[in-house]
């Protein structure tokens, strides 16, 4: 067992800045200059545009021979924040693409062993090679070539390539731990795969394309917010191009330069240079968590989500239910019961299934029947019951009501005895599967399932931010409520079709909520789809994991925790620093245009309360200013703003102070000492 792993290292150890990563960034803030590129981001390429303006005048004034100093100054700054502003950009995509390269190492070069279409031979190929719906054998120590569906066989995989986890995980036909990942390796026996996804668009490829922000497009909040920008954008605009007028009224002669750094100054220039960067930090603290999310409008959604709906088994349990013990109807011997049980699991591949062969031919020593089964019915989420047709008999176990119905006993008239043993068993946790051959009732398979440790206090954790547990389960109302007082969630949805929980999201989404939902399994993902932010077991099926809009690597449905504060953390930072950034450019207003206009009209001396050294120094240290406060803030929009647990007011409270306050104070104090600098070493 590797005790760690590259990838994993990559994620915990990268530091908020990597020599190497900030030396690519740099290179790449110049390659973002492309206006072609940069006109997705209104203000910034505002930005870029009045700086070449101010460049050009910069070469007139050296041709000309005066005022060169001053409009080269604030050419260069004006670069400056461009540059900062693309910088911002590129070190988020640097943070992920290193996160990229480890992947793409783990799937150089695979080979398949593919079975040939009569099922009697095998060729190796280049798994680059494999189609959807080939059939491939992987042994112990070999890698898998590709995403599929475990269809034969039982193996423990060592997926550590892509979660970071070194603990090997079970892969088995059937039930909801079929699905395997390409570039995962077999760690013991021998399993049958049948390829689902075409290669270069596998779950390691699409893994690549997100982290590296490839894939980004902007969210519905980011569209809305950039528009926001753009309007005061234009607002400024208009307003610089009055004060040109109202100035020139009074006999001030304001430069197009004075003008343009103006406009600069006062456009939101540092929520404009961060916005992406935010986002893409916040898919990245994700990653980091190992929780990979296909939209950054999940991760959004994540941070206002109010209900969460888990599955039981698998999610809140371990989901290995195992058959413990077969208790009979009076009249029925155990021996018969286990025999039944036996027969109708026999081609049944669901890990319940096969737990209830091992019971009844181990402990029991039944021996499977010799007769070959003229119909099997394989276990479905709708049906909720398996079993076969064999030698005249019609032999069915699963979901007692589901059994009831089958064999047509009401459940009033069910046998005492049977109905203790079912509420024994479901009062205990335990699953019960009624066994019933044709109208006959035999008895009851005792399925146990635990509760994972600790999920009580995480769920107590979610009470606290204000979200709300559901458990949603195919299982029995008795069984659900005592797993569900275990475990500690606020309410739940018994006896659940695959429909159900579908209406129930539905519902809930009507009324206004925002939901997530956790899941691994296939009759999941319809529900997975439709949840606002739909989480699936990376030891999902491939349904699962493609239906989610978020795969949990280490299969942790209380992960959620952390998404959901990485959501809230993703809305903060934008909130916060867009409430900065307007509040520093109202303030900038008030602190130079006083100073532009005081020589015209002394009486506004009052109100020059800055006493900068000129009008021109004014200008050029509010650009100064302006530039470094967006390279000051990257570290912030990477990491976010602190999140703690505590009410939407009180949080809205102390932010509105810190970063509104603060937006609106902070460039007097920081314009005034640049232009301190300024005047100092006679910059202008
Ligand atoms: N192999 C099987 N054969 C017959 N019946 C089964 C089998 N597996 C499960 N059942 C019955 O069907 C019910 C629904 O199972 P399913 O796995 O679809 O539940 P679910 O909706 O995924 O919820 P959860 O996973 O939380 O139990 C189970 O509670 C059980 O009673
Ligand atoms: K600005
Ligand atoms: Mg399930």
């Amino acid at each position: 067992m590797t005790p760690s792993h590259p990838t994993q290292e990559a994620r915990r150890a990268q530091s908020l800045f990597d020599a190497t990563i900030l030396a690519g960034a740099a290179k790449d803030a110049f390659l973002k200059l492309d206006p072609r590129k940069l006109i997705r981001n209104p203000v910034i390429f505002v930005t870029e545009v009045v700086a070449a303006i101010v460049s050009l005048l910069f070469v007139r004034d050296l041709i000309v021979g005066s005022g060169a100093a001053f409009s080269g100054q604030i050419a260069a700054w004006l670069w400056f924040t461009v540059l900062f502003a693309t910088f911002a950009e590129a070190v988020a995509e640097g943070r992920g693409k290193a996160q990229a390269d480890t992947l793409r190492r783990t799937k150089s070069d695979l080979v398949a062993y593919k079975l040939s279409a009569d099922g009697k031979s095998f060729t190796t190929i280049p798994a680059a090679s494999l189609k959807v719906g080939d059939v491939v054998q992987v042994a112990a120590g070999e890698l898998i070539p590709g995403d599929g569906e475990v269809i034969e066989g039982v193996a423990s995989v060592n997926e550590s390539a892509i979660t970071g986890e070194s603990a090997p995980v079970i892969r088995e036909a059937g039930g909801d731990r079929s699905a395997v990942t390409g570039g995962t390796q077999v760690l013991s026996d021998q399993i049958r795969v049948r390829i689902t996804v075409a290669p270069g668009s596998s779950f390691v490829d699409r893994m690549i394309a997100l982290i590296e922000g490839a894939e980004r497009q902007k969210t519905p909040n980011e569209i809305a917010l950039s528009i926001l920008l753009s309007g005061l954008t234009l607002v400024f605009l208009i307003a610089v191009v009055t004060l040109w007028g109202l100035a020139s009224y009074s006999g001030i002669v304001l430069s197009v330069t004075v003008l343009a750094a103006l406009l600069v100054t006062l456009i939101p220039t540092t929520i404009g240079g961060l916005l992406s960067a935010i986002g893409i930090a916040g898919m990245d603290r994700l990653v980091r968590f190992n929780v990979i999310a296909t939209s950054g409008r999940a991760v959004e959604a994540a941070g206002d989500v109010d209900t969460l709906l888990l599955d039981k088994t698998g999610t809140i349990t371990f989901g290995n239910r195992m058959a413990s013990d077969f208790v009979a109807v009076p009249g029925v011997s155990q021996g018969e019961l286990a025999a039944a049980a036996l027969a109708s699991s026999l081609a049944d591949e669901t890990p319940e299934g096969r737990s209830i062969v091992a019971l009844a031919t181990g402990e029991f020593g039944q021996a499977a029947p010799t007769e070959k089964p003229d119909q099997v019915i394989p276990f479905s989420a709708e049906t909720r019951l398996s079993g076969v047709d064999i030698a005249g008999r019609r032999l069915r176990k699963g979901a007692v009501d589901s059994v009831l119905k089958f064999a047509g006993v009401d459940d009033v008239a069910a046998p005492k005895p049977f109905k203790d043993a079912v509420a024994r068993i479901a009062q205990s946790g335990g699953t019960p599967l009624a066994v019933a051959d044709g109208n006959r009732l035999l008895g009851v398979i005792h399925l146990k399932d635990v509760v994972k440790p600790g999920i009580k206090e995480r769920f107590a954790a979610m009470r606290a931010m204000g979200i709300r547990t559901v458990m949603v389960t195919g299982d029995n109302p008795v069984t659900a409520a005592a797993i569900a007082s275990e475990a500690g969630v606020d309410d739940f949805l018994a006896q659940a079709t695959p429909e159900d929980k579908l209406a129930y999201i539905r519902k809930s989404q009507e009324g206004g909520r925002l939901i997530a939902m956790c899941g691994d399994g296939t009759n999941d993902a319809p529900a997975l789809a439709q949840a606002d932010v739909g989480v699936a077991m990376q030891t999902g099926t491939q349904a699962a994991r493609e239906a989610a809009n978020m795969v949990d690597l280490d299969s942790s449905p209380t992960k959620l925790i952390e998404i959901v504060e990485i959501g809230k953390q993703l809305l903060m930072t934008r909130g916060s620093l867009t409430t900065f950034s307007i509040a520093n450019d109202v303030a900038k207003y008030f602190a130079i245009i006083p100073a532009l206009f005081v020589t015209a009209y002394p009486g506004l001396a009052g109100l020059n309360i800055m006493a900068l050294s000129s009008p021109q120094s004014a200008i050029l240290s509010a650009v100064i200013f302006n530039a470094l406060i967006i390279i000051a803030l990257i570290p912030l929009a990477l990491k976010g703003v602190s999140y703690r647990p505590v009410g939407a007011a009180a949080l809205l409270r102390r932010n509105l102070l810190v970063y509104g306050v603060g937006g609106l104070i902070l460039p007097f104090i920081g314009i005034k000492l640049v232009d301190l600098a300024v005047a100092g070493l006679h910059l202008v």
